[in-house]
C-alpha cells in the first residue's frame, strides 16, 4: 500500500514525512507563498546577492573539479506552486543559486541533457499550459519542449523549422509583418512592450504557419491572450477564475489549431515551416501533440523577443551617437538597392547588418531579459528537491567577464559595443546546451528587419523620464516604455 501511495503521490520510494533533509540556514519566507513574489518581482541581482551572502558549500559529486565541485550555493528557499505533488496545492521547493563566478552549473545537463538536473519551471498554472511529456497525464509538469527522447525528437523538428537555413526564406514574411506594424504605430503614443508583443506574436504565426494558413489570426490572438493571462494565476479551476478562463481558452486554441492542421493536411504538408515540420508523417505526432507544442513555442517566442526590442528602443533613443551609427548602416543597405528594382530585404542584406547585430547582442547582455531559468536536481546533489538556477543576469553583469557591465544605461559607443567575443559560458542570453533556445535566429531576424525600417523611415522618442526595470518576470523598462513614433519628415 505504501509504495502504491508514494507512486500515486509521485514521491520517491525513500520518502519519509519525518526525515528532514539537511538545509542551509535561512528563511523559508511566508507560510504557503514563501518568497515567490519577491523572486518574480524584484531585481534578481539584489534578491540573490542577499541570499548569496549567507551561502554554504555544497558538494556536487558528479561534477568533478573542472565543473567546480563544492561551489557555493546560496541558501535561497522559496515556496512555489508545484505540480510534482498532488498532496497539496503548493509544495515546498528549495532553490539553489549558482555562484556567478562558477560559470554554468551542472554542465552535464546544459550540454548533453543528461542525468543530474532536469528542466522544471516553477508555477503550476504555467506548467498546466505548457506541452506535456509523451503519454503523460495532466499532473505531469509541462515544458517548453518536454524532456527525454520526446524532447530530442521535438527539438530536431523545431530546429529544422528555425535554423538559419530555414529562416532565410522567412525574410519576406517577417518584413511584411514589420512594415504593417510600423504603419499601425505611425503618429501614435504607444506602449512599446505591449505593441512589440503583438509584433512578436504575428511573426511567430508567420514562422509557424507560413502566410497561407492563418485564416483566423484575430481569434487565435484573443484565445492566446486569454490563456496568457492565466499563466501566473493560482491554479484553481473554478468558474470565474483566471486559471479556469485560461483552460477554456486553451481548449478553444486547440480546436482552432486542429482546423488549421486539417486544412494543411488537405493541401499536403510541406516541411518549410514549424507546422510542416511537426506534421512530417514519418514522425507521426498526434494533432494534440502538434497543437500542444505550437502553443509552447508561441509562449517562448513572444515576451522574450518583445522585451529585447523594447530595451533596444530605449537604449538607442538614449544614445544619439549609437542611433546615428546604426541608422547609417541601415541607410547604406537601403542605398545599395537600385531604384526600380525589388526593394525588399534579402538574406544577404541581413548578413550585412553587423553593427546592428552587435547592438542587439549588447542589449541581450545588458538587459538580460531572462534573469534565470530553472533546473531541478534529480541525482547526486546533497539536497534533494532543490531547484538549481543558472543566474544569467548575474553572469552577464559580472565585471569579471564584462569590463563595463552596466545594466540600466545604454550600450557604450558603437565602436566599443560587443567588439570582443565573450569567454565561453559567460554570454548566454539564449541559454546553453540541451535546452538552449532554438528560436535565436528568428529572434535576431525579426529584430534586424524591424530596426531596418524603423531607423530609416521613422523617429521615436521616450515620453517618460522615469527609468528603471520592471520584473514581470521578464525584465522590461518601467511601465513598458511609452514612446511616440512617427514617420521622418
Ligand atoms: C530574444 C528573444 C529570445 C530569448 C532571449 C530567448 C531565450 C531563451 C532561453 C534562455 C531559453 C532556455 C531556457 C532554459 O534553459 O530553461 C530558451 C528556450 C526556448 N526558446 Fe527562446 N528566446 C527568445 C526567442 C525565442 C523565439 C523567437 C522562439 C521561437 C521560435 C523561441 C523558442 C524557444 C523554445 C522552443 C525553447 C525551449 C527549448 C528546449 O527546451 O529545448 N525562443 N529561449
Amino acid at each position: 500500500f505504501r509504495s502504491k501511495l508514494l507512486q500515486a503521490l509521485k514521491l520517491s520510494p525513500s520518502f519519509s514525512p519525518l526525515r528532514r533533509l539537511p538545509l542551509p540556514p535561512g528563511s523559508m519566507g511566508w507560510p504557503y507563498i514563501g518568497e515567490t513574489f519577491q523572486i518574480y518581482s524584484k531585481n534578481p541581482i539584489a534578491f540573490f546577492s542577499h541570499k548569496q551572502k549567507r551561502s554554504v558549500s555544497l558538494s556536487l559529486s558528479r561534477c568533478g573539479p573542472s565543473a567546480g565541485a563544492g561551489r557555493r550555493i546560496a541558501d535561497l528557499k522559496f515556496m512555489t506552486p508545484s505540480s510534482h505533488s498532488s498532496r497539496h496545492l503548493c509544495r515546498q521547493v528549495r532553490a539553489g543559486v549558482q555562484d556567478a563566478h562558477a560559470g554554468m552549473p551542472l554542465r552535464d545537463d546544459f550540454q548533453s541533457g543528461g542525468g543530474q538536473v532536469r528542466l522544471v519551471y516553477a508555477g503550476q498554472a504555467l506548467q498546466a499550459h505548457l506541452p506535456r511529456q509523451q503519454g503523460a497525464d495532466d499532473r505531469a509538469p509541462g515544458h517548453l519542449l518536454p524532456a527525454g527522447p520526446y524532447h530530442n525528437l521535438l527539438r530536431r523538428l523545431v530546429l529544422r523549422a528555425f535554423s538559419a537555413e530555414a529562416i532565410r526564406h522567412k525574410v519576406a514574411g517577417v518584413e511584411a509583418t514589420a512594415v504593417e506594424a510600423l504603419r499601425s504605430w505611425d503618429g501614435r503614443l504607444i506602449n512599446a512592450y505591449q505593441e512589440m508583443k503583438s509584433y512578436a506574436f504575428n511573426v511567430a504565426l508567420v514562422s509557424i504557419f507560413g502566410r497561407e494558413d492563418i485564416f483566423c489570426t484575430e481569434e487565435l490572438k484573443q484565445s492566446y491572450y486569454a490563456l496568457e493571462r492565466g499563466y501566473n494565476s493560482m491554479p484553481i479551476n473554478l468558474p470565474g477564475t483566471l486559471f479556469h478562463d485560461a483552460m477554456r481558452s486553451r481548449r478553444r486554441l486547440e480546436r482552432m489549431l486542429s482546423e488549421i492542421i486539417a486544412s494543411r493536411r488537405q493541401r499536403g504538408a510541406e516541411a518549410t515551416d514549424l507546422l510542416g515540420s511537426l506534421m512530417d508523417n514519418e514522425k507521426s505526432l498526434s494533432d494534440e501533440q502538434i497543437s500542444d507544442n505550437i502553443i509552447g513555442v508561441i509562449f517562448a517566442a513572444r515576451d522574450t523577443t518583445a522585451s529585447v526590442i523594447t530595451w533596444l528602443l530605449k537604449y538607442l533613443a538614449e544614445d544619439p551617437k549609437l542611433l546615428e551609427a546604426v541608422t547609417e548602416e541601415q541607410e547604406e543597405i537601403r542605398r545599395s538597392k537600385r531604384e526600380g528594382e525589388d526593394e525588399c530585404l534579402t538574406w544577404d542584406d541581413i548578413r550585412k547588418m553587423q553593427l546592428t547585430s552587435r547592438v542587439f547582442q549588447e542589449t541581450l547582455r545588458a538587459a538580460s531579459i531572462l534573469s534565470f531559468t530553472f533546473r531541478e536536481a534529480v541525482e547526486d546533489v546533497e539536497y534533494e528537491g532543490w531547484k538549481v538556477m543558472p543566474l544569467f543576469r548575474n553572469i552577464h553583469h559580472s565585471p569579471d567577464f564584462f569590463p563595463n557591465p552596466r545594466s540600466s544605461t545604454p550600450p557604450d559607443s558603437a565602436s566599443l559595443c560587443f567588439q570582443v567575443t565573450p569567454k565561453p559560458n559567460t554570454f548566454m542570453p539564449f541559454g546553453n546546451g540541451a535546452h538552449s533556445c532554438p528560436g535565436n535566429e528568428l529572434a535576431k531576424l525579426e529584430v534586424l528587419v524591424l530596426f531596418h525600417h524603423l531607423t530609416t523611415k521613422y523617429r521615436w522618442s521616450l515620453t517618460e523620464s522615469k527609468s528603471g526595470v520592471q520584473f514581470s518576470p521578464f525584465a522590461i523598462p518601467m511601465n513598458g516604455l511609452p514612446i511616440r513614433l512617427s514617420l521622418k519628415a
